[in-house]
């Protein structure tokens, strides 16, 4: 690499000189192995709009669910299926029957439907996990490798734990499975446990020893335990590997599987280094991780390469003045390239009205003259005290705005009878619009009673789909923190209470999100609100 690869000289390959060779096949998993991570579960809804995401994003392999798991999985997987335009659409089964039939009957209303199937194949896996050896593992492959064929072409088959598995054996497995039909072999790394050169140098050796390699397609799907699953899944590729398994911010199980915005975005901006290209239409990667983390609830974290929110900020002066001059200074891709509208204005307390009003357009605010007035003494108020004002900032100041004038909720007392002897009853008192009334509600379960209570006095056509507690701190006096995300119309309103009483908790995230759907409400029409 020298001083020039990422300088004006920098020569990508055009399109019309991409070899179909290198051309990458991108395995999205986030509604399968991203949904597995603890928290991270999406409502129908919220999976059929992320497929759609994909599907629209050039993603050609979504990979919907398990239909097996549940009925939920299964209508969620068939109707994605159904919809698909694009996608290759696939369904992960278990190296049995039941699990591929079901499977195959999931996929069914896909254009191009393929069965996933899988089987651990390490010592530890055929040991413990399954409690069988090697020649049984070998029989397992052959019968549900052929029964998948028996639906569909499009047969894909993973050995679960493979770098851990004895390379020998591993490569008689990847031959049986070969022989009874599978189009693609995917080599996972389970655990996130290899090291790049040693994923390279596994994918070289199975595509050299094993018979029939060359007619199939080898896939990398890597765990990023050790921070390496990019780096695994790209040297997986410089050895042969032609698909890419991997997720919307890296969801997955524990430390998540290779984000696919970051395979994606090294795959097209080093083409320098690297002959490979992928389908997907990178402008879309943005939108795409925003909804990923808005419907798992899943914040990305301000550093995280390609979409966190520092991915494309510099705020240190020498970083700031070389990209003034030239942003490729700073920047090996641009902001656009990602979907990121970026812009040029710089809020601080040097702006005025102008830029004010510029940035408050482009947040998707009109404010009256008034509320404008208003919002740019604050916003003045804030630059005096802060280095840096996001745009998150001034959302978050106008929200403050739009929502302190418009909390019609709040919490005054809450009683709560719960226990064994039943019925559980909360005795709830709001301040409703400045007035305070009290109500009896009866419920099952004293979270249940709460929530009842809120409905009674406040009813909504909000329905609750979500509703986590987790404890801030340790022990019996720990800090209670409940997220309630409630949905109106296809758009959710979350809600974060914390106390250390849990249902006090509870009833204030109900509160908050409530209170967020009705200032999203006014945020509609922002000269009624003001004028109230
Ligand atoms: C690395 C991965 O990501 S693997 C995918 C992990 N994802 C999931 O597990 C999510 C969906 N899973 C589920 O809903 C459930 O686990 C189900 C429906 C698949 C199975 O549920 P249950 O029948 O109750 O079994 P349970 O989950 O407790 O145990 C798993 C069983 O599958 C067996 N098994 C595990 N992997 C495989 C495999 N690839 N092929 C065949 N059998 C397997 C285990 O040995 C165990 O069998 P046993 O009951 O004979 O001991
Ligand atoms: C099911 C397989 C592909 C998997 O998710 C893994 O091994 O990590
Ligand atoms: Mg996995």
């Amino acid at each position: 690499m020298t001083s020039e690869t990422n300088s004006d000289s920098k020569t990508k390959s055009p399109k019309e000189e991409r070899r179909e060779d290198d051309r990458v096949i991108i395995f999205d998993t986030t509604l399968r192995d991203g949904e597995q991570c603890p928290g991270a579960t999406m409502t129908y809804e919220e999976k059929l709009a992320v497929a759609e995401l994909l599907d629209d994003m050039g993603v050609d392999v979504i990979e919907a669910g398990f239909p097996i798991a549940s009925q939920g999985d299964f209508e969620s997987v068939s109707e994605i299926a159904k919809r698909a335009k694009n996608s290759v659409i696939c369904g992960l089964s278990r190296a049995q029957i039941p699990d591929i039939d079901r499977c195959a009957e999931a996929i069914k209303p896909a254009k191009r439907g393929r069965i996933h199937t899988f089987i651990g194949t390490s010592p530890l896996h055929r040991k413990y996990q399954m409690g069988i050896d090697q020649d049984e593992v070998l029989n397992r492959i052959e019968k549900s490798v052929t029964r998948a064929r028996s639906h569909t072409d499009d047969v894909e088959w993973s050995c679960m734990d493979a770098t851990r598995t004895e390379e020998d054996f591993l490569c008689r497995c990847v031959e049986m499975a070969i022989q009874c039909g599978a189009t693609t072999v995917n080599i996972p790394d389970t655990v996130g446990y290899a090291l790049p050169h040693e994923f390279a140098e596994l994918i070289k050796m199975l595509i050299e020893r094993v018979p029939g390699a060359d007619e199939i397609v080898f896939s990398t799907h890597c765990h990023d335990d050790l921070g390496l699953a990019v780096a695994n899944s790209l040297a997986g590729v410089t050895k042969g590997a032609r698909q890419v398994e991997c997720t919307i911010n890296g969801l997955g199980e524990r430390a998540g599987n290779a984000a696919l915005e970051e395979i994606v975005m090294a795959i097209e901006t080093r083409s320098d280094a690297m002959p490979y290209w992928t389908g997907i239409d990178t402008t879309m990667l943005t939108r795409a991780s925003k909804l990923v983390s808005a419907v798992t609830a899943f914040p990305v974290q301000y550093n995280k390469a390609i979409v966190g929110r520092n991915a494309f900020a510099h705020e240190s002066g020498i970083h700031q003045d070389g990209v003034l001059k030239n942003a490729q200074t700073f920047e090996i891709m641009t902001p656009e390239s990602v979907g990121l509208t970026q812009s040029n204005l710089v809020m601080g307390k040097h702006s005025g009205r102008h830029a004010f009003r510029e940035k408050l357009k482009e947040l998707g605010y009109e404010l009256g003259d008034n509320a404008f007035e208003d919002a740019f003494v604050r916003f003045k108020a804030l630059a005096d005290r802060k280095k840096h004002v996001y745009d998150e900032d001034i959302e978050a100041l106008v929200d403050q705005e739009i929502a302190t004038a418009h909390d019609r909720i709040k919490l005054v007392s809450l009683t709560v009878i719960a226990g064994t002897s039943g019925p559980q009853k909360a005795t709830l008192t709001l301040d409703i619009d400045g007035k305070q009334q009290t109500h009896e509600a009866q419920g099952d379960g004293p979270v249940d009673a709460t929530f009842a209570a809120i409905k009674a006095m406040v009813p909504h056509t909000a329905t609750l789909e979500l509703y986590q507690v987790h404890a801030v701190t340790e022990g019996t006096d720990a800090q209670a923190e409940v997220t309630v995300r409630l949905e109106e119309d296809g758009r959710i309103a979350t809600g974060r209470g914390s106390d250390t009483d849990t249902l006090v908790a509870s009833a204030r995230a109900y509160i908050i999100a409530l209170n967020k759907i009705f200032a999203r409400d006014v945020r509609k029409k922002p000269e009624t609100m003001m004028a109230s």
